[in-house]
Parts: C-alpha cells; structure tokens; sequence
C-alpha cells in the first residue's frame, strides 16, 4: 500500500530549504505586523502625552521609536515579498512532485474494474488533489504562526506583566487547542458526511439528466425529480446546520479573543493606576493583543485545510491500496521472435463488482498471421475476452502469454469509441504526431475521406460534445483509422463494423484483412463473419 501521508512529508522534507524559509519569513512578517502596531500604539500616545507640555516635548525621544517604527515596517513588507516568493516556490516544487505522483498513480488504475470509475469518487478527485496541495501553505504556515505568536505573546506578557501572562494562557490554549478541536468534532465531521450525500445526489442528478428523454417516454421524470427535491431540501437542512454550527464556533473563537483583549487592557489600566506600567504602554499592550488576536483567528481555518488535506490523502491512499493488485499480469515472451502467437490458459474471469463468472476455464493458442473471429451468443464475454487480452481486465484464474510481441503492440478498438471533444487531427492522432498524408489515406482506408473533406475546417474541426458529432458508424471509422495510424502487431477489435450497412461493413473488413495480412487480428462480430472469407474462429 502506498503510504501518501509519508509520501507527502518526505516531499516536504525534501524541499525544506524553500519550505523552512517561508514559514521563517511567515513568522518574521506577522511578528513585525505585530510589533509595529504595537509601537505605533505606544509612539502615537507617548508622542501625544509628551506634546501636552513644553519641556518634555523637547526631552521626549522621537527618533529611537520612529527609527523602530520604519525599521518594522520596511522587514514586515521585506517579509511579505520574501515570503511569497519562497512558500510559493516551495509549494510549486511540492506540488509539480506531488501532481506527477499523484496522475501517475490515477493513470495506473484499471478503470473497467476500480472505484475510480464511479462519478462519486472521479468527481473528487481533482477537489481531493487541490485540498491536497493546500496543506502547506494554508495549513501548515498558518497553524506554526500562530504557534509561534502564542508563544512570543506569553514571553512578552511574562516579562512586562507576569499576572496577565496566568489569565492569559488558558485563553490561548482554548484558541489553540479546545476550539479548533471542537471546530473539528462539530463541524468539520459532519461536512465529511454531508460532502458524500452530495456527492452522491449530484451522481443521482446526473443519471437523471442524462436519461431525461427515456424517464420523460417513460413517465418517470416527475417522480424521479420529486425523489431528488425532497433530497436536496434534506441536505440543505443539513448545510444550513453545519453552518450554524460553524458560525458558533468561530464566534466562541472571536469571544475569547476579544475577553483576552478586555483583559489585558482591565490588567493594564490596574497595573498603570499601580505604577507598574507607563499610560502609553497600556495601548501597547492592548494593540500586542489585537495583532496577536488576528493571527490566532486562523487556527480553525488552518485547521480545516489540515483535516481536508489529510481526508484526502486517506482517500487516495484506499484507491492506492487496491491498485497494487491489479498490476498487468499478461505475460510478454520473446518479443523479437518472428513468429507471433496468443496462448490463453485456463482462463477464467468474474467481475467483481458483481460476483459474476463470464469466462470459465477458456484456453486456446492462436498463431498469427492470422484474421480470428470470436464467436458465440449475445453476453458469452466475447468483450470480456478482448478487455483481457488488452490487459484492461486481469484474469481473476489462468494464464494469457504472448510471443513474439511488445506490450505497445497490442492495439484495442473497444465497441463503444470515446470521441474526444479535440479537432478531427487530434482525434485520429492521439498524441502521436502523423503528417496530413498520412490521416487522409487512414481516413480513405475507412471510407471517410468524403465526409472529412466537407466537415467546416477539414482535419481541424472540433469534434464531440457540442461541437461536430461524429454518428455511431462515423466513429467506428474513426476508431478504425486509430489502428490503422498505430500499426500494431496485434489487433482486438470488438465489434468494429456495429451500426455501418452490411455491404460496407464487407468492403471494410475486406480492405482491412489485406492490409493487415502480416497481422494477427481478433475480432468480435455479430454480423459479418458470415460474409467474410472467414477461416479461423474462436468458440466461446
Ligand atoms: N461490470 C460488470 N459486472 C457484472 N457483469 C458484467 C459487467 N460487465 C459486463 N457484464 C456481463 O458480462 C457478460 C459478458 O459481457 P460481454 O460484453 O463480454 O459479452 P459479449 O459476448 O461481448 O456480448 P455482445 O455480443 O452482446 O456484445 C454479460 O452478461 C454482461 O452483462
């Protein structure tokens, strides 16, 4: 199982020159904010006292604090800038990492037979990978800050006013630790449950509007949208809730806050009528304590980006957990023998998801070249088959070797061809760079120079959604012309002529038997085998 939460913080490690000098200058700039109210506070109010009288105007010191004020100033701004640049240059380096990591590991997944297919997970996972990249700089520099101005607040009070320091602190360990606990048991909970319903509601919601002409034929619209209102009223119930709940905390959060001000000044005034403390430093102190107040209002955000960061990185690491098992398991021999063969060995497959035996114990050699087509009725796992030969689906018993081949020369042509919304060129290509003669004779292979020619901008229009949309038989000529730019060794086609007309269907496979002569080609078709020159066929 792959630990991400270890993976993370050995990337953090790894980039902590850049990592412990931003949360250095973080700290730097938010103790001379502070620091700078606070003198400011004093100046103004001494410089205003001293005003009062003729002779202490010209003893009072104007140039010492002035000097402090501007020297705050220029490393508060100093800080900002040096901040930005390294936490950002920090969490760019985590992040590039951590994004590489983390799409590397997606793309791993079997997505026929992993979770990761499902709407409720996939939908998340960009949100999943952004809460993950927020941890650093949202929750990490935020909760030392505020780590390190509780703690310098208390030195401060200890050393100017001890009995303050004693209200004080079980005031700071509420902010810190009692509240953003709570934060986390009263609100930050909840949000998890209510996220999943979401999510859950939003893939019930897309199921309906995707179907909204059938349930509408059906009749079924009416019922299935009063279902999901009475839903979505719930779980704005619920939202309205979590929200309440929240605002109690942040302001139990605010309310502490503001009594540690009221205390400090009630302990100032006492302290100043005492002759303990100076009349101006008494705003000293109640500015210190605002300034302090306004960074430790961040913990429970802080805290909120650490849990999502965390849950996240949970969430990837169960999908982890399971990718492990599904590594490739075909078995590739010999891939520069000139002979090219097939051997499946007692292979048996069960979907998972559903416990159900599809394949029981199959097993044939095929030796190319050759043209084999599966046959047997609707539902025997004719796709199932050729899924697991392309190593989409691992057999769940037996064996499937190859010979003579490389991984990369197996080319699959599923039954249902994804058109991406991309130009025509981009469609054809899939990032394999081809030149303009080479899509046109692909294309005439496939009996679709024609229609290209008059699509609006030849190789250049925008085909799927919303764009130009390819019909069923176009898009099985495009899924065709795929493989045919390819040039693989091995060729799975899984219905491939489904929805053209018989006598095309014919020509196709016809022009594409000799095309494809040195080839071995297993294909999956309903109605053509019957036509073609057929010699080889598998019986499922
Ligand atoms: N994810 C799944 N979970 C459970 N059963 C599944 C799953 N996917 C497919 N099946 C079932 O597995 C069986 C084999 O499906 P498959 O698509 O391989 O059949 P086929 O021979 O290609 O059918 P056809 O000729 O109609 O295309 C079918 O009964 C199908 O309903």
């Amino acid at each position: 199982m792959i630990n991400l939460k270890q993976h993370y913080l050995t990337l953090l490690v790894r980039e902590r020159r850049y990592a412990l000098l931003g949360t250095f200058l973080a700290i730097v700039t938010t103790f001379s904010g502070i620091a700078l109210l606070a003198v400011s506070g004093w100046f103004i109010s001494a410089a205003a006292a001293a005003g009062l009288s003729t002779i202490t105007a010209h003893t009072f010191n104007f140039f010492t604090p002035g000097a402090m004020v501007r020297g705050l100033s220029i490393s508060r701004t100093a800080g900002r800038y040096g901040e930005r640049i390294t936490s950002h240059e920090a969490t760019f380096r985590i992040i590039a990492q951590l994004r590489a990591d983390l799409f590397k590991f997606v793309a791993a997944q079997k997505w026929n037979e992993q979770q990761l297919n499902r709407h409720q997970v996939s939908s998340r996972l960009l949100q999943d990978i952004h809460n993950i990249e927020s941890i650093y700089q949202f929750a990490v520099i935020p909760a030392l800050t505020a780590l390190a101005v509780s703690i310098g607040y208390l030195i401060t009070l200890i050393l100017v006013l001890p009995q303050l320091s004693l209200m004080v602190a079980p005031i700071l360990f509420a902010v810190c630790i009692l509240i953003p606990w709570l934060y986390s048991q009263r609100v930050l909970e909840p949000e998890n449950t209510q996220q999943e319903q979401q999510s859950l509601m939003w893939m019930e919601s897309s199921t309906l509007f995707n179907g909204i002409r059938t349930l509408t034929l059906f009749r079924q619209i009416e019922p299935r949208g009063a279902t999901l209102q009475k839903q979505s009223e719930a779980m704005d119930r619920w939202e309205a809730k979590t929200l309440n709940r929240q605002q109690q905390v942040l302001l139990l959060s605010q309310i502490s806050l503001a009594a540690m001000a009221i205390i400090s000044f009630w302990q100032g005034f006492i302290a100043f009528n005492a002759g303990q403390l100076e009349g101006a430093y008494i705003f000293m102190l109640l500015l210190l304590t605002l300034g302090s107040a306004e960074v430790l209002a961040g913990t429970c955000p802080a805290l909120a980006s650490l849990v999502l960061g965390l849950r996240a990185l949970s969430r990837l690491e169960a999908h982890s957990s399971s990718a492990r098992q599904i590594e490739d398991q075909r078995l590739f021999q010999n891939p520069n023998k000139q002979e090219m063969a097939v051997h499946v060995k007692q292979l048996t497959y069960v979907y998972p998801q559903a416990d159900k035996t599809v394949l029981r114990k199959l097993n044939f050699k095929q030796q190319g070249p050759e043209w084999i087509w599966l046959k047997g009725p609707s539902g025997c796992g004719k796709s199932t088959l050729l899924q697991l030969l392309n190593g989409d689906l691992n057999p769940t018993q037996g064996r499937i070797e190859f010979d003579g081949f490389q991984p990369h020369k197996v080319q699959f042509m599923p039954q249902r061809i994804d058109i991406l919304r991309a130009s025509l060129r981009d469609n054809l290509c899939l990032h394999h760079p081809h030149s303009d003669e080479q899509l046109w004779t692909a294309l005439e292979q496939v009996e679709l120079a024609s229609w290209a020619k008059h699509l609006p901008h030849g190789l250049d229009t925008w085909l799927g959604e919303n764009e130009w949309q390819p019909s069923g038989g176009e898009s099985k000529r495009i899924g065709l012309a795929r493989i045919l730019l390819q040039d693989p060794n091995l060729i799975l086609l899984d219905e491939p002529t489904a929805g053209l007309d018989t006598d095309l269907s014919v020509t196709l496979l016809q022009r594409l038997a000799d095309q494809w002569k040195d080839k071995l080609v297993i294909c999956s078709s309903h109605e053509c085998f019957r036509k073609m020159n057929q010699n080889r066929s598998i019986q499922l």
